[in-house]
């Protein structure tokens, strides 16, 4: 049997089409004449979270029995609401291996045809092409959804457009940390075409174009948590999936520059940073998730149907409506000040993710156990250790073996974090740092005289989401569940998968 909402859509036979393979057999079998014919397509799930559109033709002798089955399941199929019907596509031609346009056009654009869906498709001209039209041109209440064929960066534009759109539209100032936003109601899809696709990965389980149309098409509903980034006041980005200064920020900043090479770019600067083995100095305050459940130590992991998401969402907006009642002016966390934990060190990392950045280099992703939309982010710090300690950190995000469970790696569960890096501290801080590296003075003295000893350089990068973000003193707070995707999350696997 296949549940009703895995169906992608049912077709009647034409007269002409009555040879074709699978009802011809039918027919045969049955040893009787066929008064009419309708197929069914369906989701199959094949190995490693992939979908399939499968199809079965029934041929019936009696054409009014079989028109009744065709109407029933159309009637059933259309009082689905999830389903959407009239889809704003963006298509980046430039990401990836760029082949988007070539993926939609062969892979996706039939399927919703069959399935009857309506698309209105922009090929992008320029970056920021998507963003702009979806902040002030697209009219979106024309549409069920946005889908987005390209890589995270891609994706990164479409909730730009759609957040800032959302907010705008009912008056919040972006550039306030403190603002509750307020949560997108345009369901968007992501067809992967990017280089890392982590934001498909980890909330599907594989970068496939035919399975994201699926989960589009039978209008499935994940919400995912963002973080904003502030510096002071003003409104930097947002973001889904890693916040990364040092190594990840400086692995992006070097790769930009081979844009050319497509996706080995990544590696290849992965290797040059990892060589490089530069170190910052400076504070990271947060505050930990002290009411939510789970622990980025679990062994368990963020599923299909989550329980985790569900529990904390639902405690988060209990909260934040008893908070409305009393007319508390802050819209915030609801965590006193009091809470705030402050580390002060020499990081080769601090990253921060609100998800497993799960992908095809690091299946199981930065952060293991890290939820999609239970309103934390999981903040990981990698102090300064040698270049083997270090390799072993990055190893084991390719094993079984734990990355956390290292003398020189901590990671908490937070709500908020802020960073500040040495050179920007008060001068109060900088007066006691001094007092405790006055012969590392000496030596940095050396080391501008002497650019060729490779010495440290003060600041590194944010690498946001793929983007690099120009401020290096952020304010980063999530957002529970602001926006939502064509997706279900995981599944475990089942019995039903094809192990052929
Ligand atoms: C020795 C093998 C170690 C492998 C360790 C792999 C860890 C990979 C973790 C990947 C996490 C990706 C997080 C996703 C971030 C996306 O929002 C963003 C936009 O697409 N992608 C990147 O920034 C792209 C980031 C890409 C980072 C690639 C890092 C590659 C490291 C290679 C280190 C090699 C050391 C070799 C020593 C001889
Ligand atoms: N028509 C265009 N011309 C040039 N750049 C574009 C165009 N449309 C979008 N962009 C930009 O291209 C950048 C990269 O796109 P995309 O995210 O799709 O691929 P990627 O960087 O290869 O993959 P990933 O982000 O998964 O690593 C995005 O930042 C986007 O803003
Ligand atoms: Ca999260």
């Amino acid at each position: 049997s296949v549940p009703v909402s895995e169906l992608v859509a049912v077709r009647e036979e034409e007269e002409e089409n009555r040879d074709d393979g699978s009802w011809k057999k039918i027919k045969e079998s049955e040893g009787q004449d066929c008064g009419q014919a309708f197929t069914v397509l369906y989701v199959e799930r094949c190995q490693r979270h992939r979908w399939r559109c499968a199809e079965v033709t029934f041929a019936c002798a009696d054409e009014a029995l079989c028109q009744l089955w065709v109407s029933s399941i159309r009637e059933q199929l259309a009082t689905n609401t999830s389903r959407p019907e009239h889809l704003l596509v963006y298509i980046n031609p430039c990401g990836g291996k760029r082949k988007a346009e070539h993926i939609y056009e062969l892979k996706v654009a039939p399927l919703f045809a069959r399935a009857g869906i309506r698309t209105h498709v922009i090929v992008t001209e320029y970056a920021n092409h998507a963003r702009d039209h979806l902040k002030t041109e697209a009219e979106l209440k024309k549409f069920d959804g946005v889908v987005c064929v390209g890589g995270d960066g891609m994706f990164s534009e479409i909730i730009h457009g759609l957040i800032w759109r959302t907010q705008i539209d009912n008056g919040i100032d972006l550039n306030c940390p403190e603002e509750t936003l307020l949560p997108c109601s345009l369901r968007i899809g992501i067809i992967p075409a990017g280089s890392t696709d982590c934001i498909c990965f980890a909330t599907v389980g594989t970068n496939d174009p035919v399975t994201s149309a699926l989960h589009i098409i039978v209008g499935d509903s994940q919400p995912l948590d963002v973080c904003s980034v502030h510096h002071n006041s003003l409104f930097l980005r947002y973001s889904v999936s890693l916040l990364g200064y040092g190594f990840y920020g400086d692995v992006l900043t070097d790769s930009e520059r081979k844009r050319w090479m497509g996706p080995a770019r990544y590696d290849l600067s992965g290797v040059k940073m990892f060589l490089t083995h530069h170190y910052y100095e400076g504070t990271v305050s947060y505050l930990p998730a002290r009411d939510a459940i789970g622990t980025p130590r679990d062994a368990a992991r963020c599923r299909s149907g989550c329980a985790v998401c569900k529990h904390n969402g639902e405690k988060l907006s209990e909260t934040a409506e008893r908070y409305k009642m009393d007319g508390a002016l802050d819209s915030g966390d609801h965590e006193s000040d009091s809470e705030w934990r402050t580390i002060r060190g020499k990081f080769l990392a601090i990253n921060g993710a609100s998800m497993s950045c799960a992908c095809p280099r690091s299946p199981k992703g930065l952060s293991p156990a890290a939820h999609l939309a239970d309103g934390t982010t999981d903040l990981i710090l990698v102090r300064k250790c040698s270049r083997f300690d270090f390799l072993r950190h990055l190893l084991r995000h390719t094993s079984k073996d734990d990355q956390f469970d290292l003398n020189f790696v901590e990671v908490h569960r937070v709500r908020r974090f802020r960073f500040t890096p040495r050179h920007c501290q008060s001068d109060s801080d900088l007066e006691l740092d001094l007092r405790e590296s006055g012969k590392r003075q000496i030596f940095s003295q050396i080391c501008r005289d002497h650019p060729a000893c490779g010495c440290t350089p003060a600041y590194s990068s944010w690498n946001c989401d793929g983007e690099i973000l120009t401020h290096t003193a952020i304010d980063v707070r999530v957002h529970c569940q602001l926006i939502k995707l064509f997706a279900r999350g995981i599944e475990e696997p089942t019995v039903f998968e094809d192990l052929a």
